[in-house]
């Protein structure tokens, strides 16, 4: 990894760039998918899957036989793996619900708030260069903890460990379509693709492109989830190897990924790189890595305070501080993703199994996304009951502020009830 001594301020922005390809060179490439999908449905799915992904697709649902075949092909040991993660997911997303809160704001108006389930949501599973079955259990645990009715799943994989999954999280139907045609699919409905209210799911720039180019038009979607980042903060109480290793955790994930190491210890950086470049090389997804780890950097700053102010501007997806100082410099993190904290908490453990969600902003929008949760897959609808007493209180308010805003029928329907009361 290229090793960057002491950049300053004015080079971060350069610096801190991801390797991704200009969003106007993605959307070239994706709004003519888009169109396809929208004017031919199913003929445009079939046609897409042939050149994208070389699959021949006669049927778009995931046949039964396939579904039903599923299980019976995973290992004893796979499976406890997927029911543990799964557990744990719930566990931890459990804890968001928020009960109904009855608030009396002034004496006879009562205000609360419901949750309420989306009632047709869609789950993109990525499956191009590997099928990342953790991303069912990421999306379909609080799709199905929030009452969901329809989940409908689209990814371009067949994998088993992607159908376990989706049956344990109670998915309604599965289709065999993946990239920017997929997320079409579920935006504007196929003949044989039902529409959905909002759109789920990390992808490559493909995906992430079609779903903020969706966005544009009015489609609900969580976040803008693309290439998998991770940037550590490392001092010297934190171990070369494992750094390398969660460095590279990232980088595996495709050429488009981009990892940073940060640290005051010129040293630190240098025991890294040559651990790294070691563990690279034992990796079956070297190529892919090695990629990834050509767009990175290690960054040498000055102090702490620096190397914080450097990580709040980069806003990684993933976040690792590897310093004795963990849980205190974590307070001053404003912009990241996801925080993992000290030498034994590996970044793999939030993308498997350890309870929180994995599907996180990347390219920067941590400044201003949150990972999925539980609140994704709920609309928060206000209720509210005033009592006669309560419009004899309130109603003068109103009557004052919709007279200056010069709408007197919004007066008016005070007004009459404020007479009647009389
Ligand atoms: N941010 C997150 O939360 C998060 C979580 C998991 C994974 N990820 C990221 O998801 C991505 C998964 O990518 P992937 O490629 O393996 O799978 P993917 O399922 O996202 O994309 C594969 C699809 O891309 C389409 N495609 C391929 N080449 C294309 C081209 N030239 N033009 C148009 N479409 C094309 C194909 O139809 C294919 O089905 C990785 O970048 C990974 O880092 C992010
Ligand atoms: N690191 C990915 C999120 O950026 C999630 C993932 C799934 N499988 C392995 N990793
Ligand atoms: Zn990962």
């Amino acid at each position: 990894m290229q090793i960057i001594p002491y950049p300053d301020r004015s080079e971060w922005p350069a610096l801190l760039a991801r390797p991704t390809q200009s969003m106007a060179n993605i959307e070239k490439a994706v709004a003519p998918i888009l169109e396809q999908v929208q004017k031919e449905g199913d003929a445009a799915l079939r046609a897409l899957a042939l050149k994208f992904d070389k699959i021949d697709l006669t049927e778009i649902a995931m046949p039964p036989a396939t579904l039903a075949a599923a299980e019976a092909s995973l290992t004893e040991e796979l499976k406890a793996a997927i029911r543990q993660a799964y557990a744990n997911i719930r566990k931890f997303h459990e804890t968001q619900y928020q009960p109904v809160q009855k608030i009396e704001t002034m004496s006879g108006v009562t205000c609360w708030r419901r949750s309420v389930g989306i009632e047709k949501v869609g789950l993109y599973i990525p499956g191009g260069s590997a099928p990342l079955f953790s991303t069912v259990l990421m999306l379909g645990v609080p799709a199905q903890l929030a009452g969901c009715k329809e989940i409908v799943l689209c990814t371009p994989s067949d994998h088993p460990a992607i159908l376990y999954a989706a049956q344990l999280v109670g998915v309604t139907k599965i289709f065999r379509i993946g990239g920017a045609q997929a997320i079409a699919a579920m935006a504007y409905g196929t003949e044989s693709v039902p529409k959905v209210y909002k759109i789920f799911g990390p992808g490559n720039q493909y995906v992430t492109a079609a779903k903020m180019l969706l966005a544009k038009e009015g489609v609900a979607i969580d976040m803008p989830a693309g290439p998998s980042e991770v940037a550590v903060y490392a001092d010297g109480s934190a171990v070369p190897a494992f750094v390398a290793a969660d460095l590279l955790s990232q980088a595996e994930h495709g050429a488009d990924s981009q990892v940073l190491l940060v640290s005051t210890d010129k040293k630190f950086l240098a025991s890294v790189n040559l651990t790294l470049s070691t563990q690279l090389e034992a990796l079956p997804r070297k190529e892919l890595a090695r990629k990834a780890i050509e767009n990175s950097k290690a960054i040498l700053v000055e102090d702490e305070a620096e190397a914080i102010d450097l990580l709040n501007e980069y806003a990684a997806e993933h976040l690792i501080l590897s310093v004795s100082n963990a849980e205190e410099i974590s307070e001053r993190i404003i912009n990241a993703g996801s925080i993992f904290l000290g030498n034994y908490t590996p970044e793999s453990c939030g993308d498997y199994a350890s309870g929180t969600n994995h599907t996180l902003p990347t390219n920067g929008h941590a400044r201003a996304y949150s990972g999925v949760s539980l609140d994704s897959f709920v609309k928060k609808i206000t209720v509210q009951h005033i009592t006669p007493e309560g419009l004899k209180a309130l109603g003068p308010t109103v009557e004052a502020m919709a007279e200056a805003e010069s709408l007197q029928a919004h007066k008016r329907a005070v007004s009459l009830r404020l007479s009647s009361l009389k």
